[in-house]
């Protein structure tokens, strides 16, 4: 595999045929090779403001944050503190505020599945009301950007380019994170204590991640050797998830990455945003000639991957939240030394 990450520019997608069947190729050898890239021209100017967004509500006093305590939330929605959110049993050194949906809560009857859990309503910041119109806005516009990009993939893959329009219709699981990794305060504290985030990788469809100029996100290229992801203003990395590895019998790479923890004293800010299928879709393989002959998927032990999304998504999250988990799902709780990712 090349450390290259591929830079695709979508104005070429709309471009002449000769240039959007080079975008469609590029796309399809960087989704299969390296399972990341950059994406620019793609026309949403505004990343830096919501960077800028997010370091306001993490220089928020501290009660405000609390008072959005994800350790409240049954959907494991809310603001969690440094080291709330494990990765392979290991906490992650970063503050977060989880978003999702914006449903009202249905209540649960006996015999639904444990995913339904996760419908409800987001917590929201008294002390900043201009985060929430911020947030839903670039969530719209980055759900149609996903959506546009999901047809474009399905497209390189030679597969009819709606095939998953019904997985992510009429309401994708979309996911943000507003993130702060603080570099190491204490003084003795090593630079290379802790995680930022550990090695995983993400459950659904595509992730797009506005990143600081701080660097710090890495990916597995080989088993054990990591290539940092540069910084290129203005871009979304962009990252598939494990559903489509599912959807495309492993030809579409959901590739393990991390973040390293910052120098001392550096702040580094990251928003992913994770687009996801409906809690309830579930995966069929792609009618696509790449797919017919792929290998399959990856399983890693550990790591099982489910084909029906909301059961992806709960494993990520009882394994990383396990103070939750305890707290409003102690029916979920793994058995004890059953978790290895
Ligand atoms: O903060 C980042 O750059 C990436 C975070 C990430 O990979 C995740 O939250 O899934
Ligand atoms: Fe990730």
């Amino acid at each position: 595999m090349t450390d290259t990450f591929p830079v695709l520019d979508l104005r070429d997608a709309a471009g002449s045929e000769e240039d959007r069947a080079a975008f469609l190729s590029r796309l399809r050898t960087a989704v299969h090779e390296i399972g990341f890239f950059q994406l620019v021209g793609h026309g949403i100017e505004d990343a830096d403001d919501m960077l800028e967004l997010t370091r306001r509500f993490f220089a928020l006093p501290e009660a405000d944050r609390l008072a959005l305590n994800i350790l409240d939330s049954p959907l494991f929605r809310g603001y969690s503190e440094l080291g709330r959110e494990h990765t392979k049993g290991i906490p992650d050194q970063r503050r977060q505020l989880d978003i999702g949906p914006e449903q009202a809560a249905t209540p649960s009857a006996p015999g639904d599945p444990a995913y339904r859990c996760l419908i409800g309503r987001n917590q929201w910041p008294a002390a900043m009301p201009e985060l929430r119109p911020a947030i839903e806005s670039w969530i719209t516009r980055l759900t149609d950007l996903s959506h546009r990009l999901l047809r474009l993939l399905l497209e390189s893959l030679d597969a009819p380019a709606g095939f998953l329009d019904d997985v992510v219709d009429p309401d994708p699981q979309i996911h943000l994170k507003l993130l702060h990794y603080p570099g190491p305060t204490q003084p003795g504290e090593d630079a290379g204590a802790g995680q930022g985030t550990g090695i995983h990788n993400d459950l659904g469809l595509l992730t797009l991640l506005v990143q600081d100029d701080n660097g710090g996100l890495q990916v597995a290229v080989e088993e054990d050797r990591f290539a940092d992801v540069p910084v290129i203003p203005g871009a979304f990395v962009v990252n598939l998830g494990e559903l489509l590895e599912v959807a495309t019998r492993g030809y579409v790479r959901a590739t393990l990455h991390r973040v390293v923890r910052p120098a001392p004293g550096v702040d580094r800010y990251s928003i992913p945003f994770f687009y996801n299928p409906r809690l309830d879709a579930t995966m069929q393989p792609l009618p696509s000639p790449y797919v017919e002959g792929a290998g399959g998927v990856i399983d890693v032990a550990g790591n099982p991957l489910f084909a029906l999304y909301g059961d992806n998504v709960m494993k990520g999250l009882i394994r990383s939240f396990p103070d939750i988990v305890a707290r409003h799902h102690p029916n979920l709780a793994p058995a004890a030394g059953s978790r290895s990712s």
